[in-house]
């Protein structure tokens, strides 16, 4: 358990291997399911699945499409809250305090668990205010100093050299790689221990997705990065830790990225990383 004291702070007043050697640091959990089973209705996407994900590392989730790889990530940050028809069962903790506990606000779980998507979505604003945004919303703006927030928040997404000089430009006039680390730039300028990825990368070209590549190299220097990937090349390249899901939203095999991609213990996953299906 981390000795950051977080459980608190999510509870409203109301109610080829290429992993880096990150072998010097922690490696306490600071996300664990438990027994997890999500529902749309019917329809189970999420079935028993029990993983701890360490921090300060880069965990990918692999496995065909439909098994349920967005669904989980959603279910970290309670994203699919906002899915009339999804339910969850079992348990899943934040540095041991399950999310799901009716004391949790899921807003102040969503700025230690910030998220970037498939298709760059930065607002209609200008570069400045897309990134001041989390700030402003969270009445932030008055305690830091907002220009110096949003310069680190672009250096930390290594934008900080390309839109130094036009900070009051559009966000949207920005090219789909820039636009990307835009909203990479959104999303830890709150600080958030935890950002979770769903295919940041499927929508660019290799360039822009080898920059953004490079970035989570760096991200995870300080953040724990959760990534959702369709490339298996990518997640062999950036992660520490890969999950493989299968159909039916069964966690198949957990492990070090190398042992997964040299050395599966399950056939299924072997099969899969193969290429003899999905
Ligand atoms: N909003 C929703 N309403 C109903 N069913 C859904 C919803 N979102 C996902 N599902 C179903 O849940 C299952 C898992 O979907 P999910 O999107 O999590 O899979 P995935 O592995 O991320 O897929 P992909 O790789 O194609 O993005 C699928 O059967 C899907 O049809």
């Amino acid at each position: 358990m981390s000795t950051k004291d977080t459980d608190q702070s999510l509870i409203t007043t109301d109610v080829q291997t290429g992993a880096r050697d990150r072998t010097d640091r922690s490696h306490d959990t600071v996300v664990k399911a438990r027994n997890l089973d999500v529902y749309y209705g019917d329809e189970q996407a999420i079935s028993d699945v029990s993983m701890a994900i360490p921090e300060h590392e880069v965990t990918a989730i692999i496995g065909p499409s439909g098994c349920g790889k967005s669904t989980f990530l959603r279910s970290i940050n309670r994203m699919n809250d906002q899915i009339d028809v999804c339910r969850v069962d079992g348990d899943l903790s934040f540095h041991g305090k399950n999310v799901y506990d009716e004391d949790v606000d899921p807003v102040a779980l969503r700025r230690k668990v910030g998220q970037v998507f498939q298709k760059p979505n930065p607002f209609p604003k200008s570069i400045y205010d897309n990134v001041a945004y989390g700030l402003r919303i969270q009445g932030k703006d008055d305690e830091v100093d907002l220009d110096d927030a949003v310069e680190r928040a672009l250096r930390g997404a290594a934008l900080w050299d390309e839109v130094k000089d036009k900070l009051d430009s559009s966000g949207l006039d920005l090219s789909g790689g820039q636009q990307q680390r835009l909203c990479i730039a959104r999303a830890i300028a709150p600080d958030p221990e935890v950002i979770l990825m769903d295919e940041p990368t499927s929508a660019l070209d290799p360039v822009a997705a080898s920059k953004i590549e490079d970035l989570i190299d760096e991200l995870v220097e300080e953040y724990t990065v959760i990534i959702v990937t369709h490339n298996m090349q990518q997640a062999a390249r950036i992660s520490d830790q890969t999950a493989v899901f299968l159909t039916g939203g069964e966690l198949v095999e957990f492990d070090e990225t190398a042992n997964i991609f040299e050395d599966p213990d399950d056939d299924r996953v072997e099969d899969y990383i193969t290429g003899k299906f999905g």
